[in-house]
């Protein structure tokens, strides 16, 4: 090993988390190292978030301007395909991060791109794609923010087949004639709704007895209509056996006897921690293991070990990382401080609360699923004495003003002990902005008899939080 350098922090991995910590160290005057072995921006920048949102954002624009009367005639024709995937492109900034690294650069935080291994205690080493070595000393913590990866099922053939993930899902220049999804997750639903809009034949198999299975129930039915009226083929309750390339494509045949044939395979079934080769074994962790860390992020039994983002299995969504990332950094740099007691209460400023109680997610579907807190059966299985009150969006003016023939649901979750929202889901057309007002009322614990003097303006969507809170005072 050459040219040891030391910092106060070294954060291994330049995701949108990793970044994050970084700037929260660097803003309270901790010399900080980022070390990043493919591109800074991570997952969510390249392969992620931002291509499939620019991807569904036109699907999601024509299916809304279709449901205007007056507009509908004039947006009846197929999606420009090319400029769909340009737009793509652009968003994932042509898989280049000479942007973000310039980010890096303007805060004072110093790059180093490879591969990077814990070195014992403190220690990181990068191997760099020239095959240069480093080794960097952390004066205050490690901070692994390596993200996560793709699974693949092990599966007769699938070393035949060369299978998507949600990488090829992104980031392909094409759309396939026939493309078979894997999953009814959250991914596995955004990519039929993309594909099949493009022009693709989409069948999903799908193992369980509907999409979207973490979320209530009706957010899945409603999402597998929609998919099935666009034209997918969506299966439920079937398994995959084998999977075989042949001369007409890629053969998957399926537990139940049946088969189907497809000139691609995504596999959109779940994720693993990156966490196998980064020496975890080095300070006594399990390689390939998910980091578990108390709620500064700190990981347990350690007192200079941090872990934020996918890494650490808390939630694996990109906002809610970026969160982890502003508390840890204060934690960090608080403890490098030697502040004599940290604020790690709940809903404290070290303390990543909302993690367990006020996660907000939107799934980009046609219709949108908008979910933040518990569901029913999560508040039931943490012992909460709840209620579930149900509203049929369509009823809503502001909704029927947005869509001719709206379709949707909401669903607010009342503590009856607390007297106040633990979760809400709105499944419809336009919903996802609708969302941070359950976060707040949720993260800010709001009781109900103050959220009736929260007014929504008529006529919009949002008018659904009077209706759900008048059907719960009945
Ligand atoms: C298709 C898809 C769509 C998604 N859409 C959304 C969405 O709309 N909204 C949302 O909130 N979330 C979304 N997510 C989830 C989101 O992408 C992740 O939660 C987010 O990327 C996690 O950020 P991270 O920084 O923890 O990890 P990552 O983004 O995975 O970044 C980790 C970084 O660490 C680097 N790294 C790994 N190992 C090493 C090593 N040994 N040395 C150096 N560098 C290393 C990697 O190269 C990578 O750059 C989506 C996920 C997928 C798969
Ligand atoms: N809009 C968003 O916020 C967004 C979009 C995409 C992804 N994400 C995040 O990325 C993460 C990964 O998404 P995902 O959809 O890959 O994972 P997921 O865990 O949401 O869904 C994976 C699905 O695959 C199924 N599955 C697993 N193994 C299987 C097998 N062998 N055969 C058949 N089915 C199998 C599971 O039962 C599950 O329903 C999620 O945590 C999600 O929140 C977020």
């Amino acid at each position: 090993m050459t040219d040891a350098t030391e910092y106060d922090v070294v954060v291994l991995g330049a995701g949108p988390v990793g970044e994050n910590v970084a700037d929260r160290t660097r803003a309270a005057g901790l010399s900080t190292a980022v070390v990043e072995s493919e591109l800074v921006g991570g997952e969510c920048s390249y392969w992620a978030c931002i291509p499939s949102k620019a991807l569904l954002r036109p699907v999601i624009a024509r299916a809304d301007a279709r449901r205007v009367p007056g507009l509908s005639q004039s947006v009846q024709g197929p999606l420009d395909a090319h400029a769909v995937l340009a737009h793509r492109d652009y968003y994932a900034s042509h898989w280049k991060d000479d942007g973000q690294v310039g980010w890096l650069d303007s805060i004072g935080v110093d790059l180093y791109r490879g591969h990077g291994r814990l070195y014992g205690t403190k220690m990181v080493a990068v191997t760099s794609p020239d095959g240069e070595h480093h080794v960097l000393t952390a004066r205050h913590v490690v901070v692994v923010a390596t993200g996560s990866r793709a699974v693949l099922p092990t599966l007769p053939g699938l070393d035949t087949i060369t299978p998507w993930t949600s990488r090829e899902a992104t980031s392909a220049q094409q759309a396939p004639g026939r493309l078979v999804i894997v999953g009814g997750g959250v991914v596995g639903v955004e990519m039929a709704t993309v594909w099949q809009a493009l022009g693709s034949q989409v069948t999903m198999l799908v193992r369980g007895d509907g999409l979207l299975p973490k979320m209530e129930p009706f957010a899945g039915s409603l999402v597998a209509e929609a998919l099935a009226e666009a034209g997918a083929d969506v299966r439920t309750g079937v398994s995959v056996a084998s999977v075989e390339r042949g001369a007409d494509g890629i053969t998957v045949t399926l537990e139940d006897g049946g088969s189907v044939t497809a000139d691609e395979i995504l596999f959109a079934t779940g994720r693993a921690p990156r966490t196998d080769d980064i020496g975890l074994d080095t300070v006594g962790l399990e390689p390939g293991s998910w980091l578990s860390v108390d709620d500064s992020c700190r990981v347990d039994g350690s007192n200079w070990l941090y872990a934020v983002g996918d890494v650490n299995h808390r939630v694996l969504l990109t906002h809610q990382g970026k969160y982890q990332a502003r508390v840890a950094g204060a934690a960090i740099a608080a403890r490098a401080q030697q502040v004599p007691l940290l604020e790690t209460d709940r809903w404290g400023a070290h303390a990543a609360t909302a993690d367990h109680d006020a996660v907000p997610q939107v799934v980009f579907t046609d219709p949108e699923v908008a979910s933040a807190g518990r569901t029913l059966a999560e508040a039931e299985a943490a012992g909460l004495r709840v209620r579930a009150v149900d509203y049929d969006l369509s009823s809503v003016s502001g909704a029927g003003l947005y869509a001719d023939g709206y379709r949707g649901h909401a669903r607010m979750i009342v503590d009856l002990d607390r007297e106040i929202v633990v979760g809400a889901t709105f499944v419809g057309p336009g919903v996802g902005e609708l969302l941070h007002s359950a976060t707040v009322a949720i993260a800010g614990e709001v009781p109900i008899e103050r959220l009736w003097h929260a007014v929504p303006a008529f006529p919009t969507i949002s008018e659904v939080w009077l209706r759900l809170l008048e059907t719960y005072r009945g």
